[in-house]
């Protein structure tokens, strides 16, 4: 076991769906997966493992923000083996062409996290990026599955109240949504050497009033559990 996961080596899959939402892991395995055991409830972030289409396949929530997120990557990577990891999550959509419940797969992810400057020190602005390969295969699976999907950078907020940001420059330069883990899943990725990527859907409106509900977020986004499960065993 590890300091937040209740599991052992050989619990999880080498292959990781992480939603922030604990309940939309639930969603997932009760769902999606057969023959699933639960492997971590320290804390209520749930985790589990079963099979998808006779392949395996792990579940795990990873709370809110890059510091939770990072807990969670670190002990799966380094403690249970784990060598890809895709997030499901929600976000905000910034782009005018990008609507609510619509599927972005995040290339990159800018932020305003200091984790990156922290990493490499003042002056140097480092991109975190997907996994090329599995960028490519939840494009064409999402092509293959009917879905139309929206790709480019997302940006990683800090913060989910921030009065202070210009979202509209933000909307300027091209930035599709908004989040609150990706760029550290993608610099993670980069330092512990697994595969990432951030498949999202698009829970409410930046420029808009419309949103989902709470329930709808953690039950209804199957279009992006479908193209991420697709992906995860896509090659095996
Ligand atoms: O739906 P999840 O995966 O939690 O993702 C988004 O929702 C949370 C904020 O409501 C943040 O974690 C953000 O990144
Ligand atoms: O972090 C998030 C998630 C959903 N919607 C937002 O505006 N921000």
């Amino acid at each position: 076991m590890s300091t937040h996961i209740d599991a052992k080596m050989g619990d999880y899959a080498d292959v990781v769906l992480l939603p922030g939402d604990p309940l939309r892991a639930k969603y997932i395995a009760e769902n999606f997966l057969d023959n699933v055991k639960q492997v971590n409830s320290v804390r209520n972030a749930f985790g589990y493992t079963g099979e998808y289409k006779g392949h395996r396949v792990s579940v795990q929530g990873s709370g809110m923000g890059i510091p939770s997120m990072s807990i969670y990557i670190n002990e799966l990577v380094k403690f249970f083996g784990v060598k890809t990891i895709i997030r499901v999550g929600s976000c905000g959509a910034i782009a005018p062409d990008v609507h609510l419940r619509d599927v972005i797969l995040a290339q990159g992810s800018s932020t305003d996290s200091a984790v990156t400057m922290n990493t490499f020190g003042p002056g140097f602005h480092y991109a975190p990026l997907a996994d090329f390969k599995l960028l490519d295969t939840a494009y064409h699976v999402a092509g293959k599955l009917g879905i139309d999907t929206k790709v480019g950078d997302i940006f990683a907020a800090d913060r989910f109240y921030n009065d202070e940001l210009d979202m509209q420059k933000l909307r300027d330069y091209g930035i599709l949504g908004t989040e609150m883990e990706s760029a550290g899943l993608y610099l993670l990725g980069a330092k512990l050497h697994f595969r990432a990527l951030s498949v999202l859907t698009v829970s409410d409106l930046i420029f808009g009033d419309e949103k989902t509900t709470a329930e709808e977020r953690e039950k209804t986004f199957n279009d992006m559990i479908n193209i991420s499960l697709e992906t995860a065993i896509a090659g095996k």
